[in-house]
């Protein structure tokens, strides 16, 4: 994979660059809750912008439906850019089309550009390879050289990430560099105990990394959203909690693979439960109760692990040499349900082995909640990202960066 150095060193003044990002960051209407993805792209952008060339940024953000939706604008990250650069980042209001046209066209050199929402256009994620070749030929239009730096996205197949690098002169930013050089260093050899605690709300693409790390991993924690499935498929009722009913077969394989595999799985042993989702906007408290993981009533919902679990798993996680943590371990947005996030945050910070976070709403949890990020290993950028690439599973963005 060549990198931005050897960019630098070619010289890159009055270049139109690429830089396709992960600006993907949580939204509370227009306000960004945490800017830490935002953060991370910056040393690229600066770098670039330092040596003179023309820098459109571009990035998705949230799942709009491949056509312009307000709620997905980001006109928001634009300007959070602007202010951490410290200098006026010009925002195009389409992707493609003339106003992408005109902000690149009167870009000068070492001034930086924000394009609108990629998935605002259906090509991006198209399935169809002819329409996704299609958007990329009017991606490819707007620049000269493409930077790909948005680790986030690296495991999507989509236009900007897998087919735009196909038809510019291409390099990997600093922040995909630092990922995978991270990462590396968990698939190749690996001290132990290693232990993996997974938690979250996109549980079918998780669910995937476990059949890979039940061969890896020395233990293995589940919390979350995804603690669900695994509880179901132990015969427990879980009300009205998250639950990914089609994976219960593949979830029971893996409960006896762990078994045969003498890899330590463990689920919660208790919950919070309450009868509906907490508001994350007004925070209004919902009184949860705690019950036994087997005992979940049939109209309340399980929101974050329970007491006794978070001490459970501050033992299960005090001795290991390694660390990868993926997944908050309850809907942390709410202080209701955020002690079982922070109990696990407290025991990696407190433990002395290496310790790798994953994850765009873990790390956002991790800061949101008061820890002092520089305090981990690594922080990774990518959620479902960090966990294709630990599964070993070729990522098309990092595929077709080194092609
Ligand atoms: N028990 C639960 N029920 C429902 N949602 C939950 C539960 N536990 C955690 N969550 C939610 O999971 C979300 C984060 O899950 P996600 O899988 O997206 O994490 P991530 O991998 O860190 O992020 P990303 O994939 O965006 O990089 C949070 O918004 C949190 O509220
Ligand atoms: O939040 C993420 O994990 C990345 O930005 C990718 O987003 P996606 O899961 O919507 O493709």
């Amino acid at each position: 994979m060549k990198t931005i150095d050897e960019l630098l060193t070619d010289g890159v003044a009055g270049k139109r660059v690429f830089v396709r990002a992960d600006l993907n960051v949580p939204l509370d209407g227009t306000t960004i809750t945490d800017d830490g993805r935002i953060r991370a792209v910056l040393p690229t952008v600066k770098a670039l912008a330092d040596a003179g060339a023309r820098v459109i940024v571009a990035s998705h953000l949230g799942r709009p439906e491949g056509a312009p939706d307000p709620a997905f604008s980001l006109a928001p990250a634009a300007a959070r850019l602007g202010e951490l650069l410290g200098a006026g980042v010009a925002f195009a209001d389409d992707t493609v089309g003339p106003s992408a046209e005109a902000v690149v066209a009167d870009l000068a050199d070492g001034q930086v550009a924000v394009i609108e929402n990629l998935r605002f256009n259906a090509g991006e994620t198209a399935k169809n390879d002819a329409e996704r070749a299609a958007f990329a030929d009017k991606l490819a239009g707007l620049a000269d050289v493409y930077v790909g730096d948005g680790f986030g996205a690296v495991h999507r197949k989509h236009a900007s990430v897998f087919d735009l690098p196909k038809r510019l002169p291409h390099y990997a930013g600093y922040l995909i560099a630092t990922e995978v050089g991270v990462l590396r260093k968990l698939t190749e050899d690996v001290s132990r105990p290693y232990v993996v605690a997974l938690g979250g709300a996109k549980v079918s693409d998780k669910l995937a990394v476990i059949d890979q790390l039940l061969g890896k991993a020395d233990r293995l924690l589940i919390g979350g959203g995804m603690a669900y499935t695994f509880l179901k498929a132990q015969g427990h009722e879980v009300g009205i909690s998250l639950l990914q009913e089609d994976q219960i077969p593949a979830v029971t394989e893996y409960i006896e693979r762990a078994e045969e595999n003498g890899v330590e799985l463990v689920l919660p042993v208790d919950v919070l439960v309450s009868t509906e989702f907490p508001d994350l906007r007004t925070k209004a408290p919902t009184h949860p109760t705690t019950v036994a993981a087997d005992a979940i009533p049939a109209d309340q919902e399980g929101l974050d692990i329970g007491p006794e679990t978070r001490k459970l798993y501050a033992s299960k996680l005090a001795d290991a040499a390694t660390v990868f943590w993926n997944g908050p371990m309850g809907v942390f947005e709410h202080p209701d349900y955020a002690e079982g996030t922070k109990a696990v945050a407290q025991t990696l910070l407190d433990s002395p082995g290496f310790t790798v976070v994953g994850g765009g709403d873990s790390a956002a949890a991790v800061r949101t909640l008061g820890f002092d990020e520089n305090a981990f290993g690594h922080i990774s950028t990518g959620g479902g990202a960090s966990l294709e690439y630990l599964e070993g599973k070729t990522l098309p963005g990092l595929a077709a960066l080194e092609d």
